[in-house]
């Protein structure tokens, strides 16, 4: 790529364009994240919001309120009415031409559009031959909302029919994980400490388990996810993510392509899931919710046993559980080092448990270390060490805010490539081809009993950290 194209991929964008600004993200995330970038002096440009609804801006401004408002964000009216200002709304079907017409009369002028696509997958080819048509995509960027694809061989074919009007530079695929403080962390914490990167490999590491417990269902959004699962939902894209950033080695540079480089090495080592290593279970009440279907048999929980071939991790299994309606709301990372040998100094001579790295990605972020001392009685005891990211740190910018911001300046760094995108489809495939039985479960546990199976042999799974990280115990 020339100078000049590398360029124009980077520069600033002179507008903002959110088409499903009518819609469940935009009021959940979108607003909270314009008017966050907004009290920061990060936002720069017009913001122009696309939907069917017969919405004036007064009536977009009204919603941007009450979404701030409904999200229990204090809102300070100066930064509000800054914002308000740079919001204009644009009513029109996305399956008609003159809808973009008339967006192309509005942003006449403007060179470096970002156009985010927040709305349902089906539409994303629809919008961007639309954009094509209408002379908008030249010097554009745009940001799809997730799933890319519903298997490999739609993400392939979707990425085509995209690529018929975009360049891959143009497209950024975006995954909020990715824009989540602790996850980059993983990256600093691996590579920036030597007390870790020479134990993270295959001679130290029995074991990783990755947990995304949720102890909500559906409610609200059961006709969506009754058609996608849990796999599709947040293995396939999110949870991979996060295990690449876990085993990946360290990249060489800081280009937007350093990172992604190195966890298609991951993911390229990594062998298609097996179904008898795979348990899907749905909570009981499921076939209840509103839009889900009442023979469904879509998964609202998954635990996989996955493997990572190469030098550093062959013989570690990488073990994923992800559920709705479990005991608790807790996403993390648990390292669990192989157990020492039989200490002959105890009292009792005994081989001790292993020793952990736990990354709290969600709530409270921060790191644990799981570690053995002795006790009172000259036996050994485990202990830990806490540390909260946001005491030590200070408070992130949240996932959309940062990742908006890339978007409108143009840094790709933390959107995901098609080579991934095909490669966790890959991954996933077999599940996807014959998706092993489905058990039942009971809400407020921690899946089906099959989960516990899974592990046998291994390391059991870990009850996830729970208690806050200043001043915790336990
Ligand atoms: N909601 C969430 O928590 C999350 C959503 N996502 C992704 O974000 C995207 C949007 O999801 P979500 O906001 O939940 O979906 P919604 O159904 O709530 O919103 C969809 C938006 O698209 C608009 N739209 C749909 N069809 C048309 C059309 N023909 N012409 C004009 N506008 C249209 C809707 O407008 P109208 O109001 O007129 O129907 C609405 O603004 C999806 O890709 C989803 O997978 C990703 C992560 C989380
Ligand atoms: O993309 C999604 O992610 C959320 C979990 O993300 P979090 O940041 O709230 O932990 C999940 O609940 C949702 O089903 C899925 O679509």
């Amino acid at each position: 790529m020339s100078q000049t194209r590398a360029d124009q991929h980077s520069r600033r964008a002179d507008a903002l364009v959110i088409f499903g600004i009518t819609g469940d993200l935009a009021a959940k995330m979108t607003f909270r994240a314009l008017y966050r970038l907004e009290e920061h002096d990060r936002l720069r440009c017009p913001v122009y919001g696309v939907g069917r609804q017969d919405w004036s801006n007064e009536e977009l401004v009204r919603r941007a309120r009450a979404a701030l408002d409904q999200g229990g964000l204090p809102v300070d009216e100066a930064v509000f009415d800054r914002l308000a200002r740079r919001l204009h709304y644009h009513g029109g079907d996305l399956a008609d031409p003159a809808t973009y017409r008339r967006l192309a009369e509005e942003l006449q002028g403007r060179t470096t559009p970002v156009f985010y696509l927040e709305v349902p997958p089906s539409l994303f080819a629809t919008v961007v031959q639309g954009l094509h048509q209408a002379g908008l995509t030249e010097g554009a960027r745009v940001v799809v909302e997730k799933p890319f694809g519903h298997d490999l061989a739609s993400a392939r074919a979707l990425a085509a029919e995209l690529h018929r009007y975009l360049d891959e530079r143009q497209l950024l695929r975006i995954d909020h994980f990715l824009g989540k403080e602790p996850v980059l962390d993983l990256q600093y914490l691996r590579f920036a400490n030597a007390v870790f990167e020479p134990l993270w490999n295959r001679s130290h590491v029995a074991a990783v388990q990755l947990t995304l417990a949720e102890d909500f269902g559906v409610e609200g959004r059961g006709g969506f996810y009754d058609l996608v699962g849990a796999l599709r939902d947040v293995v396939q894209n999110h949870l991979l993510q996060v295990l690449a950033l876990v085993a990946m080695e360290p990249p060489v540079g800081a280009g937007p392509d350093a990172v992604q480089d190195k966890k298609l090495e991951v993911f390229r080592a990594m062998p298609p899931a097996e179904p008898a290593r795979a348990v899907r279970g749905q909570y009981q009440g499921y076939r209840d919710v509103e839009g889900v279907a009442k023979d469904s048999t879509t998964e609202t929980f998954v635990a996989l046993r996955l493997a990572v071939d190469n030098w550093r991790w062959s013989g570690v299994p990488f073990l994923i559980r992800a559920g709705k309606k479990m005991t608790m709301r807790c996403t993390e990372v648990r390292v669990i080092f192989r157990r020492p040998p039989r200490l002959a100094f105890l009292d009792e001579p005994a081989r001790p448990e292993p020793s952990q790295v736990v990354v709290r990605i969600d709530p409270d972020p921060g790191v644990r270390l799981v570690l053995l001392a002795k006790g009172h009685d000259r036996g050994v005891r485990r202990v830990h060490l806490d540390l909260s990211f946001a005491e030590q740190l200070g408070v992130p910018p949240e996932p959309y805010e940062r990742l908006l911001h890339d978007a409108l300046e143009g840094d790709a760094s933390l959107f995901s490539r098609q080579d991934l995108v095909e490669e966790t489809w890959r991954i996933v495939q077999p599940l996807l081809d014959s998706p092993p039985p489905l058990e039942p479960y009971e809400p407020g546990s921690m899946g089906p009993r099959g989960a516990d199976e899974l592990v046998r042999g291994l390391p059991p799974w870990h009850e996830p950290w729970l208690e806050p990280t200043s001043g915790g115990a336990g």
